[in-house]
């Protein structure tokens, strides 16, 4: 069992403990935060990262900002909160799940229609808590939906890390795995390294070592070579948006891998809890890229590698377009293409179930 928490809140300090991912696999260090400010730019650096880790985090970041607001003054209290929301909305553009988590936690809170400061705060809490713990809930309903389609033996190939410090616990695309292996099937994971920021090589390979799963690191560009040489099952990825026509945003690299798995027959599942669709993103071309500095291509560990004054172009995301993909597993269930209907349908039931 993993001894580590991805995120955690404090209620003696009001404060908000996350594991700093920009230290794994050399330290096991925790931050603590208690400003909103510096919760933002946890998110921005990715000390915390991975779609659903960001969005509790930022849920939790609107308790913070709460227990900040040094007036005893309920209204004063909700305009902090309302700056806070638009700070961590600001933090990164391409998950929605931050979004969502904030509209959550509104809607939540409102609800409970609080009246006093004491309550208002507490209602906070409460709703970070609750996203937190159906986080964990959703993720495993992930992984056991996904039992139907892993066989006996399965291998698999992952890109970028989501696994139980990218969300509260379990992950996503690696809960799958993680579940399978828990079910007793025999795995082995082909883990892309991920550039630039070797989200693979570094958090993926230290969460499977965790998890005892075998698994080998490759370097993203082998992943045709091993698909054409090994036998890969399927290839497995989590997602940080999905639009509604089935289109995928997720870590860069990941569209260059569905291709390759199509070259080559293999099956390419999208691991989507189902607050990543957006109903507002007709199709991927919508949808917000963020660039990263230059200094992640640039240096490695702080040390250049390139030339002085090279260029560079940094996305940190791509799309992987709906036709490349074989199956959306959500934690309802899987869904298979033509996704269009499926998705509207799954995001209405959940908008239903979340009133
Ligand atoms: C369960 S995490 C899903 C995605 O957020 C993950 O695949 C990913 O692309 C993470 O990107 P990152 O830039 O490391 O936050």
């Amino acid at each position: 069992m993993p001894a580590y928490k991805s995120i955690e809140w404090l209620e003696d300090q009001k404060a908000l403990r996350l594991l700093d991912q920009t230290k794994i696999p050399a330290e096991l260090k925790y931050v603590t935060l208690s400003r909103v400010e510096d919760i933002a730019a946890a998110i921005t650096d990715m000390v915390v990262r991975g779609a659903p880790a960001i969005g509790v985090t930022a849920a939790y970041g609107l308790a913070v900002a709460a227990w900040q607001e040094e007036s005893d003054l309920l209204s004063a209290t909700m305009t902090r909160v309302a700056d806070a929301d638009a700070i961590l909305r600001a933090s990164r553009p391409t998950a929605v799940n931050l979004c969502w988590a904030l509209d959550q936690m509104h809607n939540r809170v409102a609800r409970q229609q609080p009246t006093s400061l004491v309550a208002y705060r507490a209602a906070l809490v409460d709703a970070a808590h609750a996203l937190a713990r159906e986080d964990v809930e959703i993720n495993k309903a992930i992984g056991h939906a996904a039992l139907d389609i892993v066989p006996q033996e399965a291998t698999f190939i992952h890109h970028c890390n989501t696994g139980g410090i990218a969300t509260v616990d379990y992950g996503t695309a690696l809960g799958i795995i993680r579940i399978a292996h828990e079910a007793g099937r025999k795995v082995h994971v082909y883990v892309d390294e991920t550039r630039p920021r070797l989200q693979g090589g570094r958090l993926t390979s230290w969460e499977l070592q965790q998890l005892g799963i075998s698994h080998q690191i490759i370097v993203d560009g082998a992943s045709g070579f091993v698909m054409k040489n090994k036998s890969v099952d399927m290839c497995v990825v989590g997602c940080d948006r999905v639009a509604m026509n089935g289109d995928v945003a997720n870590k860069i690299g990941t569209y260059n891998l569905a291709l390759v798995a199509k070259a080559h027959g293999v099956p390419f599942f999208v691991a989507a809890p189902i607050s990543t669709i957006d109903p507002e993103m007709p199709s991927g071309d919508q949808i917000e890229i963020e660039e990263r500095p230059a200094s992640e291509i640039t240096e490695i560990d702080g040390v250049k590698v390139a030339p002085e004054g090279a260029e560079v172009f940094n996305p940190a995301f791509d799309v992987t377009p709906a036709h490349l993909i074989s199956g959306i597993i959500t934690e309802k269930g899987i869904i298979y293409p033509p996704f269009d209907e499926t998705l509207k349908t799954l995001f209405l039931s959940n908008e239903q179930d979340h009133e």
